[in-house]
């Protein structure tokens, strides 16, 4: 009989889940389908951006040296020899007292090294009239403000973001190597669960807890196979267990992970030969977990009650997702928070709590979930972060600060 850990702590779990969790293999794709995904090659920008010295805005393109002496007693007046708006440049380099009516977007000619806005000037169609000195370079965006060529504009490992996307399409690239997403196959066990379009009878409940994992793992970017629902029977569950590893990445399973005498998904990973890495965390809710692996695929079964299936596959499946889409930075970040509401108990055990982050006065503040229990999704609704009670606390003020988990960074 195989030996495994049991009751680990939070850290002690993902040192022995996280190593399991490699990095899947890249694919091109079209930039615009690359919002989400993970970047899997440096990028190092063959071009700057802008191009050129641009005009920032509609004016006039002059030497600043010939305003020197301008003030509103002594304007000064300069030839204009051309228009440029964006898109066209200059036919020749602009001279001695001479000037260029320019609009926004528009390539600073050679010669000019100031912009001066139209509202700042009077001009007619051949003159312009400035009343102030410019200073050298005012005015004019520099090329490569936003990108330098030879720079390292992304590293590969990085989730790409909207603007993100723009940049690679400013920077020429039709296509993007990133890591292809991957799947998740997803099996809700129990004798009790019906689906959701059958009629409620005595003792069962509509399955909804895979619902909302299904959902989280949308939001990460994991495609999903869904196996739908299978009966506390061991067999029958070893059998849609591989049925679902056979073309997925790794399986997330929920409910039967305690310990009673239905509780078959334990059962079911011995009979498919998987190895069990460890059995429950010391956490509340999301004690009752097990990870397990199967041929190298990460297996996480859940437990049933749906704030605890939550809590587990924010703390131990989230990072393990992360790292296996590719990401460098995949570990949960922390943050310290003063409670909003008072935790009115002695906590024996490590707890979390879900809640939403609000800043007041420059301090992160969490607001607890006002329903708490691991039996129940509402608590989980709008949770943005969870705030840790350590364990062997006593109750814990309003105002006291504790240790937070954040999941809505990138
Ligand atoms: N004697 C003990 N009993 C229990 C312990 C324990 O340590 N000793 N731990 C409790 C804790 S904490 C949890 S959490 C649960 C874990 O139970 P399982 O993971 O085995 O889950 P189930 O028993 O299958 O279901 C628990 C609960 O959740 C409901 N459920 C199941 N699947 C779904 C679903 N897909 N959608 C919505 N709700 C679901 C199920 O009907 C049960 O009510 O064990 C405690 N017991
Ligand atoms: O194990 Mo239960 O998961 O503590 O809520």
């Amino acid at each position: 009989m195989s030996t495994y850990p049991e009751k680990v702590t939070l850290e002690e779990g993902l040192g022995l889940l996280l190593p399991w969790g490699n990095p899947v293999g890249t694919e091109c794709v079209p930039v615009d389908e690359t919002d989400g995904r993970v970047l899997a090659r440096d990028i190092i920008s063959k071009e700057n951006i802008p191009p050129f010295r641009r005009s920032p805005y509609d004016g006039y393109a002059l030497r600043a040296a010939d305003t020197a002496d301008a003030s509103r007693e002594t304007p000064v007046q300069l030839t204009v020899t051309e228009e440029v708006p964006a898109g066209s440049t200059a036919t020749r380099a602009i001279g001695e007292g001479e000037a260029v009516k320019i609009l926004t977007g528009a390539p600073v000619p050679e010669g000019a090294d100031a912009i001066v806005k139209f509202e700042d000037t009077s001009f007619t169609e051949d003159t312009v009239t400035v009343f102030a000195p410019s200073k050298e370079g005012s005015n004019i965006v520099p090329v490569g403000e936003d990108v330098k060529e030879g720079e390292l504009v992304v590293e590969k490992g990085r989730l790409i973001s909207p603007a993100l996307v723009g940049l690679l399409a400013g920077l020429g690239y039709e296509n993007v190597k990133v890591h292809r997403k991957i799947t998740a196959a997803l099996l809700s066990t129990g004798d009790e669960l019906i689906a959701i379009g059958e009629n409620l009878s005595p003792g069962k409940i509509r399955n909804s807890s895979i619902y909302a994992i299904h959902a989280y793992l949308e939001q990460w970017n994991v495609n999903t196979r869904v196996l739908g629902i299978e009966k506390d029977n061991a067999q029958r569950i070893a059998d849609r267990m591989l049925e679902g590893l056979a073309d997925s990445d790794m399986l997330i399973t929920t409910g039967g992970v305690s310990v009673g005498d239905y509780d078959m998904v334990k059962e079911a990973l011995t009979r498919i030969g998987a190895d069990i890495l460890f059995w429950k965390v010391r956490m509340k809710p999301g004690m009752a977990f097990i990870a397990a692996v199967y041929q190298g695929k990460p297996i996480l079964a859940l437990s049933g009650n749906p704030s605890a299936a939550a809590v587990s596959l924010f703390m131990l499946g989230r990072p393990l997702i992360r790292r296996m889409s590719g990401m460098k930075d995949y570990q949960t970040k922390e943050l310290k928070v003063k409670m909003a509401d008072a935790f009115p108990k002695k906590s024996p055990s490590r707890r979390m709590i879900p809640g939403t982050l609000e800043i007041l006065n420059g301090e992160a503040w969490i607001v607890f979930a006002k329903k708490q229990g691991n039996g129940m999704l509402n608590p989980m609704r709008d949770c943005e972060i969870l705030g840790e009670i350590e364990a062997g606390s006593p109750p814990l003020r309003k105002g006291s600060i504790i240790k937070a988990y954040r999941f809505f960074d990138r």
